[in-house]
């Protein structure tokens, strides 16, 4: 029998697709799942390609041709040991496996110790673009053992999203845990791209009292610009949706209450323990977590004070604001994100290609925008770049844009409607501008209750003051 490229364990949502994917570009694949319902629909719909449903993970692996490849695909954390307890055992060296979950990175790089001296070479890699993504072209972001890159190369390029120029959206990101610390930096993006785009739908609601199909026209025009991306599109795209059943805007009759798998929330963690500045990433978190508390805030609403939203100045030039915020908040949560990968690259020697980076999010991914390409140009200018922000291009776009980021502030402020993410960027930025900040008198009060020391401008060394003396 005809030996097969590639197995995929874990056919959901991703995973299928993603073998779809492989089987339509001429690779053979052997999909397993836990599922017996799943493999059967596996085998339905990858029927006249050269793919197969394999009835346990022992025949998924008789079925791979020598150095075998696999890839996982299932829910992160201890489903993906459960999967290696099994697997492993069945691989030689030589043998590829790859994690293509949302997996934290340390969970990748621990996995990696546990394989050590089987000569398996052992992949973490990025996924993103959803379910249409993974049938039509993800992009991917693989990391881990170096060895594995030359067998997953042919298959994970030419399955991967192309960009208009047609360079594949996947290329390899570096050792370790680099390929899902990459992903998950993507994913802390995505929170806080999506969250100040409900922010700027927000106000148009209080403030210019617009409607959801009223809305998706703006969002849409927004789209054809330099706000272009695919968060905007499918933005313009829900809002436009009508219930059938009810005739309301679909978007109306959704709770709110936003519901989240965990890896923007590791992305902010490990801002925290990198200490870098992530604010606009992490409040996205926050926006998410106090959009949970839905009785409170129904209680919350009836008790406490504030000012009542109403008209904010002419439509047109209202909404110029808020496009310019959008774009300037958008540019403060990418500063961040590759502050994050910066300081993980110092950490673990990684020697990531920033420019790559944002040249493999480009197309396929959830996060794909215009602006990627400014980012990678910008890399390839500086690599070594401090702040994305410092970039001569990204300097000019803040300059346009960080007084209406402030005019939206400010009225979000005034009329009592929560904009944590635009707050966030727009502090982030001013802070990051500061040649001098209030951390002195932060030094000289930590001096005083904890005889913690501080440093004077004046004159080197560590000094202690006896304050209430
Ligand atoms: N959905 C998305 O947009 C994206 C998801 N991801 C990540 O990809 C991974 C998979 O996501 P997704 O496809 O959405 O998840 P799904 O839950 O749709 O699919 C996971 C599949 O794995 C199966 N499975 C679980 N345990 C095992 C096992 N031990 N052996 C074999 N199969 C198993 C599950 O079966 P059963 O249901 O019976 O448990 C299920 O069919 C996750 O880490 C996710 O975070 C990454 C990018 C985008
Ligand atoms: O990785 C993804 C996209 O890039 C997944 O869609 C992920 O599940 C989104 O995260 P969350 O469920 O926390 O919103």
């Amino acid at each position: 029998m005809q030996k097969m490229d590639i197995g995929l364990v874990g056919l959901g949502v991703m995973g299928e697709n993603l073998a779809l994917n492989l089987a339509r570009n001429g690779f053979g694949v052997c999909g397993f799942d836990l599922d017996s319902a799943k493999r059967n629909s596996f085998g339905q719909r990858t029927q006249g390609l050269k793919a197969q449903a394999a009835a346990s993970l022992v025949d998924l692996v008789a079925s791979l041709q020598t150095p075998r490849c696999v890839w996982l695909m299932v829910p992160a954390g201890a489903a993906v040991d459960a999967v290696l307890e099994q697997l492993s055992p069945l691989l030689s060296a030589g043998d590829v496996v790859m994690d293509g979950g949302n997996t934290l990175y340390t969970d990748t790089q621990r996995r990696m110790q546990a394989l050590e001296g089987t000569g398996i070479h052992y992949v973490g890699a990025g996924v993103s673009g959803g379910e249409e993504g993974a049938l039509h072209g993800p992009a991917l972001m693989p990391g881990g053992a170096t060895e594995a890159w030359p067998r997953l190369k042919p298959m994970l390029q030419a399955i991967a999203a192309k960009t208009d120029g047609g360079e594949a959206c996947c290329e390899w990101i570096g050792p370790g845990g680099s390929g899902h610390f990459v992903k998950m930096v993507h994913n802390g993006i995505e929170y806080a791209d999506m969250q100040t785009i409900c922010e700027a739908y927000w106000l148009m609601h209080h403030l210019l009292g617009m409607s959801p199909a009223e809305m998706s026209v703006v969002f849409h025009e927004w789209n054809q610009g330099e706000l272009a991306s695919y968060l905007i599109g499918i933005t313009a795209d829900i809002l436009a949706h009508t219930d059938p059943e009810t005739g309301s805007a679909l978007v109306d009759l959704i709770l709110d209450t936003a519901e989240q798998k965990g890896t923007g929330k590791w992305a902010s963690q490990i801002a925290l323990d990198l200490g870098v500045t992530a604010p606009t990433i992490a409040n996205a978190v926050f926006a998410r977590t106090v959009s949970g508390l839905h009785a409170e805030r129904a209680k919350a609403s009836k008790v406490l004070p504030g000012p009542a939203a109403r008209a904010a100045g002419p439509r047109d030039a209202v909404l110029g604001q808020i496009k310019h915020a959008l774009l300037a908040s958008k540019i403060c949560a990418y500063a961040q994100g590759f502050s994050l990968l910066k300081a993980a690259d110092r950490e673990h020697q990684w020697q990531l290609p920033m420019g790559t980076v944002a040249s493999v999010w480009r197309a396929g991914c959830i996060i794909r925008a215009h602006l990627l390409e400014d980012i990678r140009a910008s890399y390839e200018r500086s690599p070594d770049l401090d702040n994305l922000l410092m970039d001569s291009h990204f300097a000019g776009v803040m300059g346009r844009c960080h007084q209406d980021l402030r005019e939206v502030v400010a009225m979000g402020a005034l009329h009592g409607v929560a904009v944590p993410s635009f707050m966030s960027s727009l502090s982030y930025y001013d802070a990051y501008r500061s040649a001098r900040l209030p951390a002195n008198l932060l030094q000289a009060q930590r001096d005083y209750f904890g005889a913690h020391t501080y440093q004077r401008v004046d004159r080197p060394g560590k000094f202690h003051t006896r304050w209430n003396g």
